[in-house]
């Protein structure tokens, strides 16, 4: 079992299979980097695959893919298939902005994913591009259809921001409604790679939005989930209210990150990272796993998103699209 130095169980991994997108979302990567990995850098699937094994041999039950955008990463299926067939039962999820889903639904549910997390913002075209800076909505929608068609099992997440899709709150929810989808509205999480004139919503904000039409009340949190859900009274439909700038799930957080590049990320604000990459090249686990160990035990209490308006302290320099959320 992987303990780290607070107590607290980590039994999930997310990787980030690349940090390219071919998205330019506002909140995490409004330019291209002025410089991308090298290819070479990267590890590969089998690579990737030999720490995956050890995190699962020490208590690792949940995987999550993430990038940037993963789907950019070619023959993603077989790597998701590497996984499936070593734990079958493992909790493995993918979280994508759903553009190439229309292509790759069907291999991926066939290679054993089970669950798909989809980044949705707006329904309107204009306010998606906006955001995205790229005409993506159709294809975005067309993604969500192929995912339910195939049996992916899917949640939505939408990060609201003021002043550019704050009014859809309540139209994203009931799209989700209607297919009986979960929404998860994310609190913005202040970055240095952000576009600076972004304002987020507060949690409290979000959920006003919603009790002007519904009536609302609160489950809790989902195990060690960031999330905190609550229940629509009218009708039961359950959605999720995903609020960093409260510590409260830092206390019981559970998972660790590992890069494409093969660095280890204990924590999302952070920028702090260690590199298995030279050990898992040489196929040695077991130094890899010595800077698991490390990791852990040096793996921060709490993020320092602020609950107040946020100073320049406050804000993390750590880009999103590199650690993959
Ligand atoms: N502050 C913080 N935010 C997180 C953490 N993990 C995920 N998030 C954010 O929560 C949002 C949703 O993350 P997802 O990739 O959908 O994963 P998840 O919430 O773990 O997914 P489930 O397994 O379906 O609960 C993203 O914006 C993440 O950045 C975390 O450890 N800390
Ligand atoms: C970094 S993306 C990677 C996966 C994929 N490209 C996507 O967009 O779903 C993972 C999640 O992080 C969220 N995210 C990115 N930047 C964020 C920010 N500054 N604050 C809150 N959530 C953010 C996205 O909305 C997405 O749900
Ligand atoms: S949130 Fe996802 S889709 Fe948007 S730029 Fe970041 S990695 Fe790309
Ligand atoms: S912000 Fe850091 S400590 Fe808090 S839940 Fe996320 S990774 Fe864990």
């Amino acid at each position: 079992m992987l303990i780290d130095g607070h107590g607290r169980t980590v039994n999930y991994l997310r990787v980030s299979v690349t940090e390219r997108c071919n998205f330019r979302c506002q909140y995490c990567m409004p330019e291209k980097p002025f410089s991308w990995v090298p290819k070479e850098n990267l590890l590969s699937f089998e690579e990737l695959f030999l720490f995956i094994k050890v995190a699962m041999d020490e208590g690792v039950d949940k995987i999550r893919i993430t990038g940037g955008e993963p789907l950019l990463r070619e023959d993603l299926d077989s790597f998701v298939k590497m996984i499936h067939d070593y734990k079958p039962d493992i909790d493995l999820a993918l979280t994508t902005n759903g553009y190439l889903l229309p292509q790759v639904a069907q291999k991926l549910k066939d290679a054993g994913l089970k669950r798909l997390n989809i980044s949705l913002d707006s329904l309107k075209p204009e306010v998606a591009h906006k955001i995205a800076q790229k005409d993506v909505l159709s294809q975005v929608l067309k993604g969500i259809d192929k995912a339910l068609e195939v049996g992916l099992g899917i949640k939505i997440n939408m990060v609201p921001l003021k002043g550019i899709n704050d009014e859809e709150i309540l139209d994203i929810m009931e799209y989700c409604m209607e297919r009986n989808i979960k929404v998860r509205f994310i609190e913005y999480m202040e970055n240095r790679h952000a576009n600076i004139e972004l304002r987020g919503m507060h949690g409290k904000e979000i959920l006003s939005r919603v009790k002007e039409k519904y009536t609302i009340r609160a489950l809790g949190r989902e195990g060690a989930s960031p999330s905190f859900n609550y229940i629509i009274e009218e009708n039961g439909y359950e959605f999720g209210l995903i609020d960093p700038h409260k510590h409260d799930f830092c206390e019981s957080c559970n998972r660790i990150r590992l890069t494409a590049e093969g660095f280890l990320i204990p924590c999302l604000y952070f920028d702090e990272a260690m590199s298995i990459a030279e050990h898992i090249k040489k196929g040695d686990v077991e130094s890899a796993s010595h800077v698991l160990a490390q990791v852990l035990k040096d793996k921060p209490k709490e993020n320092r998103w602020s609950e107040e308006n946020p100073n320049e302290e406050d804000i993390s320099s750590r880009a999103f699209y590199e650690t993959g959320g």
